[in-house]
């Protein structure tokens, strides 16, 4: 009889001396001041944020205080059993969901008036293309290469997960995007795996093709755009016939992507200067109104529970995919319980839970990860001392479900 897995104790912000603490006491703040200081906020609105800056991090967690709210009944339900408890005592994962809705809660996203639905990151998300300007018609030069010829684009695969996932090193609640570290194109992009699982995925693909694709994304700009190079190179393979873009249902962590920073990114490169980002935005709207690309939003996404915990309705969904790809860190911590596992805890172990096929491409940016070696934990370790939350080491994971056993 298997024994019935014991998560271990969640992240939290007095953890002493970890990142997450440091999130807690110098990361948050700082990100709602400047909130702030990017926005031209009345008084009113800078006055609520500021509270909530004054709130980190030993004030008390407390329900939302957000009238006719889509998501009033779901968030006090989440916020429940944390109620007494404080910013830095709560679960990091909850905590950190929490903060992003109480920052739409002082901006009044969801209030009728001059900020309804008005994302407070746009601007970050938007510069975040500007510096990529070559990047951007170097990948969408070889998308459309790999266009017209399905052996290639099959060939490609492994070049196609490594870009979507160093895309992920741009992350705007770490670093402004001029500074987020690149290892794509040079021998990082391999050398700073620490776990590479392309393989097993590959021939996954080989062998389901072709197949429904679901993609949890993460951040818009940059990463977005890797991600629908990937899209489009999964199509043009045939590995897939229909890839589901799974993104959040409002602003969040700063960088995450709203199907409206897919409508922006797909008008950015339809107007680009260099033939070739306007050529791939036209195949990717047409893949769009095929129903070959399907761009789709929840609030499950926003929600600040462990993957394991979601209702039964997201879970049956996903059991429906071939392949869920999994984007970035807080879809990892997610996945993983965002708890105290042992580094060397086996990654199919942990996520056996999951549905559907999982792969995932995350770059380290929190002090969560299973799945490693112990021997390649002390080398890099011994190297980088910053390796769980400097984005220069990545993991490529993946992870299939037990067939069912025919009766
Ligand atoms: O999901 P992403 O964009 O890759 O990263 C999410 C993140 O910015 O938030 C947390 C720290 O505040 C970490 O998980 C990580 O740094």
């Amino acid at each position: 009889m298997e024994q019935p897995l014991c998560v271990p104790p969640p992240l939290r912000g007095t953890d002493p001396g970890s990142f997450a603490e440091r999130t807690v006491r110098e990361r948050w703040p700082r990100i709602v001041a400047q909130t702030i200081q990017v926005n031209d906020f009345p008084a009113s609105i800078n006055k609520r944020l500021r509270a909530l800056h004054d709130e980190l991090p030993d004030g008390p967690i407390r329900p939302l205080q957000d009238p006719g709210a889509p998501d009033l009944r779901l968030w006090n339900e989440w916020i429940a059993p944390y109620l007494g408890e404080t910013w830095a005592s709560a679960p990091w994962l909850f905590a950190e969901h929490y903060l992003y809705r109480r920052i739409l809660e002082a901006t009044g996203y969801f209030q009728p008036g001059p900020t309804h639905l008005l994302d407070p990151f746009r601007k970050q998300k938007t510069a975040a293309l500007d510096p990529s300007a070559e990047a951007v018609a170097m990948l969408a030069r070889a998308a459309n290469e790999r266009a017209t010829c399905p052996e290639q684009a099959r060939a490609h695969l492994p070049l196609l997960l490594l870009t979507s996932l160093w895309g992920n090193q741009i992350d705007l609640s770490m670093w402004s995007a001029d500074k987020a570290p690149r290892h794509l194109g040079t021998t990082r992009e391999t050398a700073h795996l620490l776990v590479n699982e392309t393989e097993a995925a590959h021939a996954h693909l080989e062998a389901i093709a072709p197949a429904r694709v679901d993609l949890l994304a993460d951040n818009a700009g940059f990463e977005l755009l890797c991600d629908l190079v990937l899209i489009d190179g999964l199509l043009a393979a045939g590995y897939a016939h229909t890839v589901v873009l799974h993104l959040k249902a409002h602003p969040t962590f700063v960088s995450d992507a709203l199907i409206a920073d897919v409508l922006e990114l797909l008008s950015r490169l339809a107007n680009a200067s260099d033939s070739a980002p306007r050529l791939l935005a036209k195949r990717l709207r047409s893949h769009i109104a095929a129903g070959h690309l399907q761009l789709t939003d929840s609030f499950i996404w926003n929600c600040p529970l462990p993957m394991r915990a979601f209702p039964a309705l997201p879970h049956a969904e996903l059991a429906r995919s071939d392949l869920v790809i999994a984007k970035g860190d807080a879809n990892y911590r997610r996945l993983v319980d965002d708890a105290h596992w042992p580094f060397t805890t086996p990654f199919a172990e942990v996520v056996s839970y999951f549905p559907a096929p999982l792969l995932v491409l995350r770059t380290l940016k929190a002090e969560v990860v299973v799945g490693l070696e112990e021997t390649r934990i002390g080398e890099v370790a011994s190297r980088d001392p910053e390796w769980l939350t400097n984005g220069h080491w990545g993991v490529i994971q993946f992870y299939c479900p037990p067939r069912p056993v025919s009766p």
